[in-house]
């Protein structure tokens, strides 16, 4: 008997993927989210490896971040995973992620496609949530499309603004250095920075402290709503129960309500998706499973990020576990696996 070819298995067939292969895997059919939702459709987007870290190293790289910093203020081209459009494919190997096995012979190449996902979640989305040791790890961290043919998708097809809203989930946003930063400069970005209310008023004034007469972004104000490109607004949101942290669930309705956020993509790290997961809050997680096992400790002997956290996150019976049910799924080259899933909770 033949085997099943169920429709949702392909291969891409290119590591640039082609936009209507983007749109057929990664499309998102705005009719099948209920009007009544009380926070926006939510997905996550990670690269990890077949033991399901992260990242190579557990903390940022402060040389690394020294010379990227320095190359910029030369005004050299800083060569950067989110920072470098490689539209035509021909540049590869240096926007990619290692996790996505850009410096493998073979599997070099195909790590284009991870990037071209990566950047495909931010048409759709009206808003991308990054954390605190995302913008540590990178300073130039942005979400906005590099390729031409997906800009021009979510303005022309889809009719949203140029960039996604960039979101901050933080209890330490006094930290940051907002001098340098990418996200807090940027004339084109606008920047929300949900945090506690302990940390929020001290980050504000960090902020203002750092604005000097070449800042172009500036702090929001009601007055400057209506154009919200080129600001940073900080945002206070209760505790969650018994906990240190914003509660979840009502920064995804403030989303919803306040910022009118239909579409939500989740860039930061395991924990928060996690959490996001055990809100029940997630609606999709988009996975590229790379072909590589790196172990759990980078070279200082500290822990690699890793795929859903595990730390003081809850765990379930067999009655109760979070169903993934497969949505899709693609291969590229003989390393490279993409994974849609969609989440049925039971707890
Ligand atoms: N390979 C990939 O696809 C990606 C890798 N990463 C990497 O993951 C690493 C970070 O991952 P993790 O350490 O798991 O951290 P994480 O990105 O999950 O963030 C955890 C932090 O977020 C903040 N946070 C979480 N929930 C909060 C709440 N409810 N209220 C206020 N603040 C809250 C807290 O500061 C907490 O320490 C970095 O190395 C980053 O580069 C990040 C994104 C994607
Ligand atoms: N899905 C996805 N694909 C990529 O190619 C990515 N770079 C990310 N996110 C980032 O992955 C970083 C790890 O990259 P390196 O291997 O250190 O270059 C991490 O910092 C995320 O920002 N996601």
């Amino acid at each position: 008997m033949a085997a099943r070819v169920r429709p949702f298995l392909r291969e891409f067939t290119a590591a640039n993927v082609p936009m209507e292969e983007v749109i057929e895997f990664y499309g998102i059919d705005t009719a099948v989210i209920p009007v009544s939702m009380q926070r926006p459709y939510t997905w996550s987007n990670t690269v990890a490896t077949i033991d399901g870290f992260m990242n190579f190293d557990s903390t940022p790289r402060v040389a690394d971040w020294d010379k990227a910093l320095k190359s910029r203020s030369n005004g050299e081209n800083v060569i950067n995973h989110k920072s470098k459009s490689t539209k035509d494919g021909s540049v590869h190997g240096s926007v990619e992620s290692d996790v996505a096995l850009k410096r493998h012979p073979q599997a070099g190449p195909f790590s284009l496609a991870d990037y071209r996902l990566l950047n495909a979640g931010w048409i759709y989305a009206d808003a991308v949530l990054s954390s605190g040791p995302c913008l540590r790890v990178d300073p130039f961290l942005r979400h906005v499309p590099v390729f031409e043919d997906m800009l021009s998708y979510r303005k022309n097809v889809l009719g949203k603004s140029s960039n996604p809203i960039h979101i901050v989930l933080t209890s330490s946003a006094t930290s940051f250095d907002y001098t340098n930063q990418t996200m807090f400069n940027a004339a084109d970005l606008h920047v929300v920075v949900i945090t506690t209310p302990a940390d929020c008023d001290s980050a504000k004034e960090a902020f203002i402290l750092s604005r000097n007469t070449k800042s172009v972004s500036k702090l929001w104000s009601d007055e400057t709503h209506a154009k919200a490109q080129g600001t940073v607004r900080f945002v206070a949101l209760p505790l969650a129960k018994a906990a240190i942290t914003v509660d979840l669930t009502v920064a995804m309705h403030w989303l919803r309500t306040e910022l009118d956020v239909h579409c939500l993509e989740i860039d930061a790290g395991g924990s928060v998706v996690r959490r996001m997961i055990d809100f029940k809050l997630l609606d999709e997680v988009r996975l590229t499973q790379t072909g590589q096992l790196i172990g759990s400790h980078d070279e200082t002997g500290s822990v690699r990020p890793s795929l859903f956290g595990s730390q003081g996150m809850d765990s379930y019976d067999s009655d109760h576990s979070v169903i993934f049910r497969t949505l899709g799924i693609r291969a590229i080259g003989d390393h490279h696996l993409f994974l849609r899933y969609a989440l049925d909770y039971r707890h």
